[in-house]
């Protein structure tokens, strides 16, 4: 998909961002920003710190409620929605600092993922009653196959804490992928990594995207990165939203290069 333009016939968007408004005491973080997810497209937000990226995350988690504008996932208006119920929706995030049990295992990292998808109360997984028990096995073998897709079989008893930085954002995103999003939001998923850690991540969220077919909005400092990978690409600037588009049509775009590039050519 490219430009802002639906297609006719094009299947509806996952998630629409109507004229968003957002502030703090008189600090404008979002300001009249607009934006849809196709299906299995892979959407960019950057821009400068600052900028609103993180904010228009949280909008979208939950997390902060607007002043102004509608937020669609899946059709259905989210906006004032507690985070939980969100994400029982099916909208999974990583986030910008590793957030894992870190003296758990890879495998109970990943199977904490899951736990939304199971339909039994703690009294029944004691008593590992059938329906709890059939959950488990399907959950287990879920974990399992993302384990293979994620290359960390090495890993997988391993404590988190033990990993290489790289490894412990590829179980982040493990545990994500863990929860069957309909929506995924990578929050800077190569920040801090060296450039071997970079490819390898940038890899797997393609493969994500690619072979899971599952829809993902990120956000990242890193202009090569972005460009690289999105679909369509959104640019922020004070709140605002200065383009959106392809790479190439963000890229060549004379207030991107301006606000965001520093006027490099
Ligand atoms: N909880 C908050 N309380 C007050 N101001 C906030 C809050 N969250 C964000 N802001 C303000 O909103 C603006 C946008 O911040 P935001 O964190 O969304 O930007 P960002 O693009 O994610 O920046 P960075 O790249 O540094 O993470 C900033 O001026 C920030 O100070």
């Amino acid at each position: 998909m490219t430009g802002g333009e639906e297609e006719p016939g094009a299947a509806p968007p996952v998630l629409t961002f109507e004229d968003v408004g957002l502030s703090f005491a008189g600090v404008t973080a979002i300001d009249g920003v607009s934006f849809e997810v196709a299906p299995a497209e892979l959407f960019a937000v950057i821009g400068p710190n600052g900028a609103g990226k993180t904010s228009v995350f949280n909008v979208l988690s939950g997390v902060y409620r607007p002043q102004r504008g509608r937020v669609t996932f899946l059709g259905e208006d989210i906006l004032g929605l507690p985070p939980h119920r969100i994400a029982e929706m099916g909208l999974a995030r990583t986030f910008q600092n590793v957030e894992l049990f870190h003296n758990l295992t890879v495998l109970d990292n990943l199977m904490l993922g899951r736990h939304h998808h199971f339909g039994y109360g703690p009294l029944s997984a004691l008593l590992w009653l059938g329906r709890a028990r059939r959950q488990e096995l399907a959950a287990r073998a879920r974990v399992e196959d993302i384990i293979d897709f994620l290359d960390l079989a090495a890993w997988r008893r391993h404590p988190v804490r033990l990993l290489p930085y790289g490894v412990q954002k590829r179980v982040e995103l493990g545990r994500a992928l863990a929860m069957e999003p309909r929506l995924l939001l990578l929050d800077e998923p190569v920040a801090g990594m060296n450039l071997e850690e970079t490819e390898d991540m940038a890899r797997f969220v393609l493969d994500a995207r690619d072979e899971l077919g599952v829809p993902i909005v990120l956000v990242d400092h890193d202009m090569g990165l972005v460009m690289d990978l999105a679909d369509r690409v959104l640019v922020l600037d004070f709140g605002r939203p200065v383009a959106l588009g392809t790479p190439a049509e963000v890229q060549s775009d004379p207030e991107v290069i301006e606000a965001y590039l520093g006027g490099a050519p």
